[in-house]
């Protein structure tokens, strides 16, 4: 493969990192990686990590790209569905669309592992145990030190920072350039419990997305290859600080999530809840994602979101597909490549962090399980009478690549439509309703009317669709 002679250091060799590293290695640059921790290759469990997460379209798009898609997949677990678990226990499920329309549960450390694999097959030079402290963003140069505290320090063409929320690369950024930055944490943590095989057997129906939603409590349970489901309760600090005896743990857990005791275990429930820290959960929006013509953050390192759209790696691997596409716009200038990426990506990136604190927001106020099924429901029911004009927010972020600020300016002009609909259709479907019942009254009068509901519907998406 013809090389352009450009070196590029990478720092973090997360899920974004490595998989950048092998888009840019295909691009013929000579790529380095550094991570501060070990190698996880070489680890049985990497500890505070989500241990599974939701892969959907614009990721599978990225993993395509790369040629790693399948092997990703065929470890990964379909989710066609939710569930939704109600407090008495009826379990409902929501499909998320037609039967191609599933996303993935996939093991973070597996996909990491066979990104860093692939890296270095690609013959990227990973380096870890490295960790960045300092970046010189007009030389190119960065300084990592070691476990042993020594310190190294490597010259490029490129740094790009995949650092995760807590960016090295961006901290020294905002020392160089006028980097606008704001994060927020929520008030809510969350900690990972996990529900084990009964007699050998997945404990649910595994190919589902479970959902126990509480107004201001959430799990949530993705499955796993080893039979296992990751379970994560979402609740506010304050909650999860007030539960103080192995009781009280209990107690509330037959409260809010009955049926999920017999599945997760109760010296389980006790023992987790009991000795795991809940994790914060942070949103970071940053500007612009670039300095000069050697510095870049990608990923959660330029925009960490809340969970509650499982879009975070989504949207970090497809940062790579848009740094690339620019790559061959701008034939591989890094003067032009990196402001075009600014400027076209924070658009759609702070989009997609509003969305998610949009849907927390909305979760934790007002959706339990009846509400969330209603919601759920309303937006299949609408797509199938309008399967061309209107598409459900979740179909657009997750099974399209509809760029994320057009998913939002898309529903608000659906939104507008169905109130000017509900105002208009409504009277229209009772006056439709009246004139089918009635029809043979007054049938002499109006013969011509179009009463086949087929022909209305069609005529009505027609309309709406000229709207879009
Ligand atoms: C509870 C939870 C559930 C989630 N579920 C989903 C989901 O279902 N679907 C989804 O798409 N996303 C999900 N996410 C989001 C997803 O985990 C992140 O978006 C994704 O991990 C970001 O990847 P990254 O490589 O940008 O950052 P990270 O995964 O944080 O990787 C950054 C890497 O950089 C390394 N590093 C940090 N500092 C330095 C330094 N100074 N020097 C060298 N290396 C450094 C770190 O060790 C790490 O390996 C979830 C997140 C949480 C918290
Ligand atoms: C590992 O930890 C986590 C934590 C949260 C999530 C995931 C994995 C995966 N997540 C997905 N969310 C959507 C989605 O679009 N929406 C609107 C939803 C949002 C919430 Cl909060 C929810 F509970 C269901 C849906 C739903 O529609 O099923 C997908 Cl599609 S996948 C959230």
């Amino acid at each position: 493969m013809a090389t352009t002679g450009q070196e590029i250091v990478i720092v973090g060799g997360g899920l974004v990192g490595a998989l950048n590293a092998c888009f840019l290695a295909q691009r013929g640059f000579k790529v380095s990686l550094y991570e501060m921790r070990a190698d996880i290759r070489t680890q049985l469990h990497v500890k505070g990590r989500s241990i599974n997460l939701a892969l959907s379209r614009r990721g599978r798009e990225a993993l395509k790209m790369v040629g790693l898609e399948d092997m990703v997949v065929e470890n990964g677990i379909p989710m066609h569905a939710r569930m939704i678990h109600d407090l008495d226990g009826t379990r409902r499920p929501i499909p998320y669309g037609e039967k191609h329309q599933y996303i993935m549960s996939v093991d973070r450390k597996h996909l990491n592992e066979v990104l860093l694999n692939a890296a270095e097959q690609k013959g990227i030079k990973l380096l870890f145990e490295h960790k960045l402290i300092r970046c010189d963003f007009d030389r190119g140069m960065v300084i990592f030190e070691r476990a042993d505290e020594s310190q190294v320090t490597v010259s490029c063409d490129l740094i790009i920072g995949c650092d995760g929320a807590f960016s090295a690369v961006r901290n020294q950024m905002m020392k160089r350039t006028r980097l606008d930055y704001q994060q927020e944490y929520i008030p809510h943590g969350y900690v990972e419990l996990t529900i084990h095989p009964k007699q050998n057997q997945f404990a649910m129906e595994v190919n589902y997305l479970h959902i126990w939603p509480r107004n201001e409590f959430m799990m949530i349970a993705l499955p796993n290859q080893d039979k296992t489901y990751t379970t994560t309760l979402f609740m506010p600090f304050k909650n999860f600080e007030s539960l103080k005896t192995k009781d009280d743990i209990i107690e509330f857990f037959q409260k809010y999530f009955p049926d999920s005791i017999p599945l997760l275990e109760e010296e389980n429930i006790k023992e987790t809840m009991s000795s795991t820290p809940a994790q914060p959960l942070i949103s970071i929006k940053c500007h612009p994602y670039h300095v000069g013509t050697k510095g870049l953050i990608m990923g959660d390192a330029a925009h960490a979101m809340v969970p509650f759209y499982g879009q975070g790696m989504n949207a970090g691997f497809e940062d790579c597909i848009v740094l690339d596409e620019l790559m061959d716009e701008y034939k591989n200038d890094f003067t032009k490549v990196l402001p075009a990426y600014t400027e076209k990506r924070h658009v759609d990136a702070t989009a997609i962090c509003e969305l998610a604190m949009y849907n927390y927001i909305e979760m934790r106020s007002s959706v339990n399980s009846k509400l969330f099924l209603l919601r759920k429901k309303l937006d299949n029911f609408l797509q199938k009478l309008f399967p061309k004009s209107w598409i459900p927010l979740y179909t657009m972020v997750s099974f399209t690549r509809t760029r994320y600020h057009q998913c939002i300016e898309r529903r608000k002009t659906q939104d507008k439509i169905i109130r000017c609909l509900s105002y208009s259709i409504i009277p229209l479907v009772v006056g439709v309703t009246v004139i089918v019942t009635k029809r043979n009254e007054i049938g002499q009068y109006i013969s011509d009317i179009p009463l086949n509901i087929s022909q209305l519907k069609i005529s009505l998406d027609r309309f709406i669709h000229r709207f879009l």
